[in-house]
């Protein structure tokens, strides 16, 4: 291994450290990144194949390092790249996987003009607001039955992405939608089963890999229907667009190209430029769907396990907002027993575990290590939220982490990170807190969640997530709605 390399298994030829980890890493039962803290402490290294990969399991390390640009780059994901009409070298487009020039030029002119759209500002109330009316519309219709809510969050968070993205709204009911969320939902909880094989054969061989990957033809089909449906919008778009009054984040985007069609260096030049809109969509939706229904599902549980804090939450809302009356992003600041609710339960969902793997565009030095150039790194958020030393008897739902009671006002932690931190974090951050806050708010005013007799509820805790991909589902539970007005 190179010179200060972070403590961790060795390194063989080819193989690098895979022969190394133990069985119940092998085969899935715990995850290899707490395995790594367990043994190897805070920043240990290991290979994946040729590939260094460094896992950072301590707040104040992954505070550090994500400030800094040259940790801020994604891996090249041959032969993933092609999904994202990526280049030869495994580099993709858009914003989510995409690396230096492509990345800044995407992220910078996607949050100014998600911004100018009203992501972020209370403008974006009335729209979210709507969509909770029409969920509590469907889920009055299963009133009194036992029901799962999975898919039918996903519908809500789903059209109110694509409303903004393109001016249009789903019916919840439209087939079409309802296919899109189906197959979100069934490739974000795909057990991919990634095997010390695959892995390897897409660092050796990645065309061949195509055919070794679990889950790459799946990956394939969805990502082909969602450009198809972004390219069906983009062809209206066209003749309807107007550059001097855009409508939508669609007409911003063809009006940048516009403006580049002198500068052929631009991710927004040409045909380059409708490639990078297409991926830029595919990225919001990837992101900003699951990740938002899940932190729902997973809040919906966490009241299950816990009844007392539900009834609390509704007392607050009825006394703060009025049994009937619309729920404000100004009511925010007066709930603050249901903000540490939120908190407590993106802390013990911690839904993107590891966020997104970055990846070192130079080599850095660390605490004494270093972590070379084209290292993948990992930011272990699920040990940052779970560390006993920061969060006492961390498996246990407790709201007062975030709350005095004595002074009833609500208590900040900046140890919570469930968006990641520093020059890459979750660019739907500011229009995510809105959903998560208006949908909880407004599903609690209108109803009682209950278990359901028959079916026993999941457990919660470190160990309770379901783990697929980068992302750590809720596992699946019933529920049955009680109507409270
Ligand atoms: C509760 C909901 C959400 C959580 C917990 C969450 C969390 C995260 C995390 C951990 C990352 C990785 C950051 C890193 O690489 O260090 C991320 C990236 C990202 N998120 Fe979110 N996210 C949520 C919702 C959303 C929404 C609603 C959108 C947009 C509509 C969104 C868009 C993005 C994008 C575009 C990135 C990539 C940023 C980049 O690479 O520069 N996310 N998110």
């Amino acid at each position: 291994k190179p010179d200060k390399f972070p403590p961790g298994p060795p390194r063989l030829p080819l193989i690098g450290s895979l022969p190394f980890f133990p069985a119940q890493v092998k085969n899935g039962k715990q995850k290899m990144s707490t395995w790594m803290q367990e043994t190897f402490g805070p920043i240990s290294g290991l290979y994946l194949g040729k590939r260094p990969m460094v896992i950072l399991s301590d707040f104040d390390l992954i505070k550090d390092l994500y400030k800094k640009h040259e940790a801020s780059g994604r891996p090249k994901n041959k032969p993933f790249h092609e999904n994202r009409f990526g280049s030869p070298d495994g580099s993709q487009r858009g914003l989510l996987q995409s690396s230096g020039q492509e990345w800044q030029e995407q992220r910078r002119f996607t949050m100014k003009q998600l911004k100018d759209l009203g992501f972020g500002k209370s403008s974006m109330e009335d729209m979210i607001n709507e969509e909770v009316a029409k969920l509590a519309q469907l889920l009055e219709k299963d009133v009194g039955k036992e029901m799962s809510m999975n898919l039918k969050l996903n519908l809500s968070i789903v059209n109110a992405l694509w409303y903004l993205l393109t001016g249009e709204h789903f019916a919840l009911e439209d087939p079409e939608l309802q296919a899109i969320v189906a197959k979100f939902d069934s490739l974000l909880r795909l057990e991919i089963k990634n095997t010390p094989f695959s892995i390897l054969m897409e660092g050796w061989m990645p065309k061949l890999a195509k055919f070794t990957s679990p889950g790459f033809k799946h990956m394939k089909d969805l990502f082909t229907d969602i450009k198809d449906l972004v390219g069906k919008a983009l062809v209206d778009h066209k003749k309807t667009y107007d550059p001097d009054h855009p409508r939508d984040f669609m007409d911003m985007y063809l009006a940048e190209i516009d403006k580049s069609s002198n500068a052929p260096d631009s991710s927004f030049h040409g045909t380059r430029g409708e490639e990078s809109l297409v991926s830029t969509m595919l990225d919001l939706f990837l992101a900003g769907t699951e990740t938002t229904s899940s932190s729902l599902l997973w809040s919906i549980l966490f009241l299950l396990h816990h009844p007392e804090v539900q009834a609390r939450v509704q007392r607050e809302i009825d006394e703060v907002v009025g049994v009937g009356n619309q729920v404000s992003l100004e009511d925010r600041a007066l709930l603050p027993y249901t903000n540490a609710v939120l908190m407590e339960s993106m802390r013990m969902a911690t839904i993107v575990p590891s966020a997104l793997p970055h990846a070192a565009t130079e080599d850095i030095q660390l605490n004494g290590y270093v972590i070379p150039k084209d290292s993948v790194i990992l930011a272990n958020l699920l040990h940052v939220h779970y560390d006993p030393t920061y969060w006492p008897n961390p498996d246990e739902f407790n709201p007062n982490r975030f709350y005095d009671e004595a002074t009833r006002t609500f208590k900040q932690n900046e140890r919570l990170i469930p968006f990641s931190i520093g020059k890459r974090y979750c660019l739907g951050q500011s229009l995510a807190e809105k959903e998560y806050f208006l949908f909880f708010t407004g599903l609690l005013q209108r109803f009682t969640f209950e278990p359901a007799p028959g079916s026993p509820l999941p457990k919660i805790g470190r160990d309770s997530g379901v783990v697929v991909g980068i992302l750590r589902n809720a596992p699946l539970y019933k529920t049955i709605l009680k109507v409270r007005q």
